[in-house]
């Protein structure tokens, strides 16, 4: 009200309103909104009711003080004042402009809007209140409600002095003011307006023809706010100067608060209120935005959106009661060996103290000062010989310890089960891409690593030493946490046995070619089809991600989901894609360069777009990972192998000859040795997460990858030598060279695509110079040298 008297005083003296600035903080803000903003609901409801109860509660205004009588009004008797204060004593039926007043000034307190549109507000809100007071104010005799003691008191006022029309001359005047220093209402306006409605409706406003010849295009923004203007007249208000600015900064959507903000009367901080309201408003605009409004964020789990993770009741727990026993005995009988032993080289020890994992305990030693580490290393077959155990590992120093470190394997070994890795909550909580939960480390901690990060990993053991098992671990870790709209997976298994159980989930979480039967691959032809459809479907998500300018596949999900991407141009939910091999030794054997080629593409370019690869063989010889391979996997781990040269070519350092079997494996990915336990999932565990998960509702096929046609698709002999690709004679030269018919070749010398190398060598074939396709075997080269070639091609 203060500021509602301000107002009318500056205006009176013909002077631009003052600026009245609260400094409250924001919670005041808060309160001071919503009580006004109550409040003005409440006065909402007192006058409304006022009009059906006011007769009634007449006499309760003598006696507010007796708590016995009862009002009607829907707040009762203070109500019941109030409407009588502003309605019967005040403005009458425009006392309700006051009550959206008292509202709107909540509103613009609680959520700390610009202050300045609100004076204008007031300003306008009391000359429209003022205005129909003094109108109703001549229907007063027959029924006084209508303009309150206010209206007529005025209106009689006016009437005394200037008689009835001059009052309905004032009361014209003012209501023109209103329309055009507040509305912007100008003639053209109106005229343009009717002139529209008349055009679209053709009805009743032919009438208004003169003011049809108004035509001004440069008005058509306006236009289209006149009817939001209009509805809102009754209780806006606006300043006079900077007309242009009022109707064009909001278009339709900001409405009317937004719009009348610009117009407050002093300057000084005007602009900094458009640019605010404008601009956020636009940015509402967006399409991906009101997407996501409209839809919420893109939900790739939607399809199988009932579908259930496999619980951890499947899994069985091996550890039953028995939790980790820590053989006080054992401990002291190991430890004074070790001293012993290391006594008997002259070597003191200052510190011993152990930690017992679940397979191996760690004893570590700080020696006295002035012994060299290399002298203990050295003493590695000694300690083993006196412990009389296998598998003794010495690491000298440990890294970021300063103190050497024994492994010596329990006479006990505890089976770590995937049930207690799997409900452990380093693996519950872990935010990662993929994680994996391969066991427990040596201090009984679940270790928990993220394959997205890798981005592959090779895996080597002997034959025994719980390959498979991990295998399988690897997998189970992605089953129970990944939907199957997150991840696919590409199962190459040439022992035919190992992954069979996963066939269950093939509409799931396999991926395949399309036309094959089999998700699993156990063919070592269809291999070298399947790698290159990968690649395929790798160069795909790179143009994918490149048109999505996003750098890897999460934030081009990211983009996905948050519906920045259109699908219409392609764009979809990328799943990662995870390539599991289980002997890859076989494969190399028989398809050699054309599967090692492919796979160190893949290795090489598809962490980021989200194709990891799991290699896994029995034999870590240097043919088998070569060092383009290796050069590729910095993840790596190693079960038990026979012999110190397996141990270097899969980890670049002996310890995994060293390694009891069982699944004790070392793990680095790149520099650090971890010692893990792997944790143990049997057959029957694993067959029953898949009966869980393929029981339920799966998509109609398994995931399709791109369609890869092979050497063995293109044998058409009737190419005509005109339509020969223009290395043809390159090519013939390097395949007779190397006396091998393979498209690989070609690939690797020429720098060529999959798909225009084996084109090439369909034309070589029919060229008669390499022989029909044989399967994994390279093709024959039927010339035997570069002579014989060109001769070849010159009688042609
Ligand atoms: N983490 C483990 N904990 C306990 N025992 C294990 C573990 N891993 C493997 N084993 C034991 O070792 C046996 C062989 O394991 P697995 O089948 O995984 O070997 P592999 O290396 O895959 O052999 P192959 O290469 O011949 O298939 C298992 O049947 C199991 O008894």
């Amino acid at each position: 009200m203060a500021r509602k008297k301000a107002k009318t005083k500056t205006t009176t003296s013909q002077k631009k309103s003052v600026k009245i600035s609260f400094k409250l903080s924001k919670q005041q803000k808060i309160v001071l909104g919503s009580f006004l903003f109550l409040l003005g609901i409440a006065l909402m409801f007192s006058f409304i009711s006022y009009f059906f109860s006011w007769q009634a509660d007449q006499s309760t205004l003598n006696s507010l003080d007796d708590r016995s009588i009862e009002a009607q009004n829907w707040l009762n008797k203070f109500g019941a004042a109030l409407g009588n204060f502003f309605i019967y004593e005040g403005f009458g039926i425009a006392a309700f402009a006051l009550a959206v007043l008292v509202t709107l000034t909540g509103f613009y307190y609680f959520f700390d809007r610009p202050k300045k549109s609100l004076q204008a507000y007031w300003f306008w809100g009391i000359i429209v209140m003022l205005w129909f007071s003094v109108f109703f104010g001549f229907f007063s005799e027959r029924n006084a409600l209508l303009g309150g003691m206010v209206g007529f008191e005025l209106n009689d006022f006016l009437q005394d002095y200037l008689g009835l029309i001059g009052t309905i001359l004032v009361l014209a005047f003012v209501a023109i003011v209103y329309f055009a220093v507040r509305l912007k209402l100008t003639p053209e306006l109106v005229g343009q307006y009717l002139s529209r409605k008349r055009n679209a409706i053709k009805t009743e406003f032919n009438d208004n023809d003169e003011e049809v010849s108004f035509e001004d295009t440069a008005f058509e923004k306006d236009n289209i706010e006149l009817p939001v203007e209009k509805l809102i007249e009754e209780e806006e208000e606006e300043d006079l100067e900077e007309p242009v600015l009022k109707t064009t900064p909001t278009p339709v959507p900001p409405k009317p608060v937004v719009s009348e903000a610009p117009k407050a009367e002093s300057d000084e901080d005007f602009e900094i209120e458009i640019e605010e309201t404008v601009e956020e408003e636009e940015v509402e605009e967006n399409l991906s935005t009101k997407l996501v409004q409209d839809f919420g964020e893109f939900d790739p789990t939607l399809e199988l959106s009932n579908y259930k993770f496999p619980s951890i009741e499947l899994l069985k727990d091996y550890t039953q009661g028995q939790s980790i026993t820590i053989d006080q005995e054992e401990l002291e009988e190991n430890k004074n060996r070790i001293v012993d032993t290391l006594k008997n080289y002259k070597i003191d020890i200052a510190h011993i103290k152990a930690t017992v994992g679940p397979t191996v305990t760690l004893y570590e030693i700080v020696p006295e000062a002035g012994v060299r580490i290399s002298k203990i290393k050295n003493l590695e077959d000694d300690i083993a010989l006196s412990l009389s155990a296998l598998g003794i590992r010495i690491i000298a120093p440990i890294p970021g310890k300063g103190t050497i470190g024994i492994e010596v394997p329990n006479k006990n070994a505890r089976i770590v089960s995937m049930r207690s890795a799997i409900a452990s909550p380093k693996f519950q909580n872990a935010e990662m891409e993929l994680p994996l939960t391969l066991g427990k480390t040596i201090s009984n901690e679940t270790f928990v690593v993220d394959l997205a990060k890798m981005p592959h990993l090779l895996m080597a053991g002997a034959t025994g030493q719980g390959k498979s098992v991990g295998l399988n671990a690897i997998l189970t870790s992605l089953l129970y946490k990944k939907h199957p709209a997150e991840v696919k997976f590409v199962l190459v298994d040439p022992k035919k046995v190992e992954l069979t159980l996963f066939n269950k989930i093939e509409r799931h979480y396999l991926a395949k070619l399309p036309d094959t039967e089999e998700a699993i691959i156990t063919d070592n032809a269809k291999v070298i089809n399947t790698l290159n459809s990968l690649c395929i479907e790798m160069d795909n998500r790179y143009d994918l991600l490149k048109d999505a300018m996003a750098r890897n596949i999460k934030e081009y999900n990211a983009k996905f989901r948050r519906r920045k991407l259109n699908p219409n141009d392609g764009h979809k939910f990328l799943p990662y894609i995870v390539l599991v091999i289980d002997e890859f030794a076989d494969l190399i054997m028989t398809a050699g360069k054309e599967v090692e080629t492919p796979i160190a593409r893949l290795a090489q370019l598809a962490r980021a777009i989200g194709i990891h690869l799991i290699v896994a063989t029995q034999r870590p010889s240097v043919n088998v990972i070569t060092g383009i391979i290796k050069a590729n996997f910095p993840a790596r781990i190693a079960f038990r192998v026979t012999s110190k040269i397996d141990s270097r070519t899969i980890l670049d350092s002996q310890g995994a000859d060293q390694l009891i079997g069982r699944g004790d494996m070392l793990f680095t990915q790149g520099n650090d040795l971890v010692r893990v336990q792997c944790a143990f999932v049997d057959t029957p565990e694993v067959e029953k997460i898949t009966d869980f998960i393929g029981s339920q509702k799966a998509y109609p096929d398994a995931h399709l990858l791109p369609e890869y046609v092979g050497e063995e698709g293109g044998t058409s002999l009737d190419i005509d030598a005109s339509d020969r690709d223009a290395l043809f004679m390159e090519a013939a030269e390097v395949i007779v060279t190397a006396q091998q018919g393979s498209a690989s070749l070609l690939q690797r010398k020429l720098k060529l695509g999959y798909n225009r190398a084996g084109r090439i060598i369909d034309q070589l074939e029919a060229a008669g110079i390499v022989g029909p396709f044989e399967g994994s075997k390279a093709r024959q080269v039927l010339v035997s040298d570069l002579n014989a070639l060109h001769q070849q091609l010159n009688n042609e």
